[in-house]
């Protein structure tokens, strides 16, 4: 009989079980590893919709956090049926994050040397080895005594991001994103390279820093916006689709202003200690240009311009949006500030930082939208998790890790009213009661956030300089209550942060 069939069968069927054995294999990762699990889609995995931006990646692993309540970690599956451990007990994630970080050095995403002419040099994206350096010479350009001395630069854009809005008046609807960014790219400009740009100009186009800042994340490119997809959703893509993300006019850009402004100031003798004199000091050799000097110190100023323009722009866009939706969080925020700043003018650097309720308002409000809402490790080391209850989980190097920063931020085991904007969170009573690792807006140990300083002056600022002078209102573009929008690449409002100023 199966002589009679044709020869292409019995090969057609020995492939066809060796496909079913495969799939089987990989659907059950977690099932033979004994990992409580989420029940996966066929091949797509259970994060699929934050794939397909349907939903945010950070509200996709919420939902999978609350499924599985008593569970110190649960066994999820990305798109292709890639396995990755979702750490929930705060004990292990300390663990993940902080004191076993020799066995979890990397993100789950790399960008190999020289790949992206940008972001390879961005210590998030750098694999362990070079990180290191590159780490340090990041923290070096926003060490404290560095952040403090930025204060009056940074105030300056604020006074000049009220007179915008005043000149503005409060029948126009403001794009809070746009608004934001054109003034984190005013106080990042003048801090990083010492000068004055035309972003904050009423009646004005925000201008070529804007324009090649906003570029960086949220580019007109299909293929670029694919990478980005790819980044969170499925990083081995990125082998097929190329991990070049930065377009030559932004190198371009930014490569003249770095040299025009280390040949200017050479020629004038200009010293100030800031980005370009540092930069100067590499590129300018005996009076000669260091082409490979130019190439790093351009990439480096990339990454601290678009570090510091972006992340900080979205966390106060939301918090503007927040406070137009809970106008009473908004009135004793502004009794407090008025009562510290009785001129109008934001004084010093200590007095902003030392006021109680802005700083529980701010970070409320990247408890409420934490700008990353996920965080993604790779195992580096052969390492057992322990969880306080005695589960184990055992990993090997290359599996990925994740700890859901929004889910965490939503626990009602951690936070009195969990889906509330309520400042109150961070009084010292409620800070003190909670376990370690629950916030984590700027992350934890070695690999948190180096610019967590300078982002909280940026928008401490941007918050007190408003307040100050106008009423935030909710425009009637505005979706309330608001929420994020599973499209924005970092942190975005869905239907935009739409939002009016009326002067006081
Ligand atoms: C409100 C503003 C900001 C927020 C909420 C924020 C948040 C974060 C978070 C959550 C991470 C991930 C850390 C991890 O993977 O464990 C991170 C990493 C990073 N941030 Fe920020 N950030 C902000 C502003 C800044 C600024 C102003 C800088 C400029 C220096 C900066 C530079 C970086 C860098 C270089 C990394 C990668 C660190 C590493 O992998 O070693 N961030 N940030």
């Amino acid at each position: 009989m199966l002589s009679e069939l044709p020869a292409w069968v019995p090969l057609g069927l020995a492939v066809a079980a060796v496909l079913a054995s495969y799939l089987l294999w990989i659907h059950t990762h977690w099932a033979r590893r004994g990992v409580p699990h989420a029940r996966p889609r066929f091949l797509l995995g259970n994060l699929w919709d934050s794939a397909i931006q349907k939903r945010t990646h950070g509200s996709v692993l919420q939902d999978i956090y609350r499924q599985f309540d008593d569970q110190p970690f649960v066994g999820v599956y990305k798109a292709l049926m890639t396995p990755v451990l979702l750490v929930k007990d705060p004990v292990l994630i300390q663990e993940v994050l902080v004191k076993n970080f020799g066995s979890f050095q990397n993100n789950e995403t790399v960008f190999p040397a020289g790949k992206d002419e940008v972001f390879s040099d961005n210590p998030f994206m750098a694999e362990f080895e070079r990180w290191k350096d590159l780490r340090t010479r990041m923290s070096q350009a926003f060490t404290p005594a560095r952040v403090r001395l930025a204060f009056d630069d940074i105030a300056f854009s604020g006074q000049k991001l009220v007179d915008f809005l005043v000149a503005t008046g409060d029948k126009t609807s403001l794009d809070g994103d746009v608004l934001v960014k054109r003034f984190t790219a005013h106080a990042s400009v003048r801090v990083l390279f010492g000068l004055e740009s035309n972003t904050l100009e009423p009646g004005k186009e925000p201008g070529p820093f804007y324009e090649m800042g906003h570029k960086l994340f949220n580019s007109d490119s299909f293929m670029v916006k694919l990478k980005f997809i790819a980044f969170f959703s499925c990083p081995s893509l990125l082998n097929i689709l190329g991990y070049s993300f930065v377009n030559q006019d932004t190198l371009a850009f930014f490569r003249k202003l770095i040299l025009d402004s280390v040949q200017y100031r050479a020629k004038e003798g200009i010293t100030r200690d800031d980005f370009v004199d540092h930069a100067a000091k590499l590129i300018l050799a005996d009076g000669k240009v260091d082409d490979e000097a130019l190439r790093s110190s351009t990439a480096r100023a990339i990454n601290a311009f678009v570090e510091t323009f972006e992340t900080a722009a979205t966390s106060v866009a939301a918090t503007l949006v927040l406070l137009a939706a809970n106008p009473e969080v908004q009135g004793k925020l502004r009794a407090e500030l008025r009562g510290a700043f009785p001129a109008g003018k934001l004084t010093t650097y200590d007095e902003l930082l030392a006021l109680p309720y802005l700083d529980c308002v701010c970070k409320e409000a990247m408890r409420y939208f934490p700008p990353g809402d996920t965080l993604r490790r790779c195992c580096t080391k052969p390492t057992t998790l322990r969880a306080s209850t005695g589960e184990t989980v055992s990993l090997r190097p290359g599996d990925a890790v994740y700890i859901g920063v929004q889910a965490l931020h939503h626990d009602p085991a951690y936070y009195s009213h969990p889906d509330e904007f309520y400042p109150e969170h961070f009084s010292e009573e409620e800070s003190a009661a909670r376990p370690k690792c629950t916030y984590l807006a700027f992350s934890d140990g070695p690999r948190m956030c180096p610019g967590y300083r300078f982002g909280t002056l940026q928008v401490k600022v941007a918050l007190a300089s408003v307040l100050l002078h106008l009423e935030v209102l909710p425009a009637p573009e505005l979706v309330l209550p608001p929420q994020r929008d599973p499209k924005a690449t970092v942190m975005g409002i869905l239907g935009g942060p739409w939002l009016r100023f009326r002067p006081i």
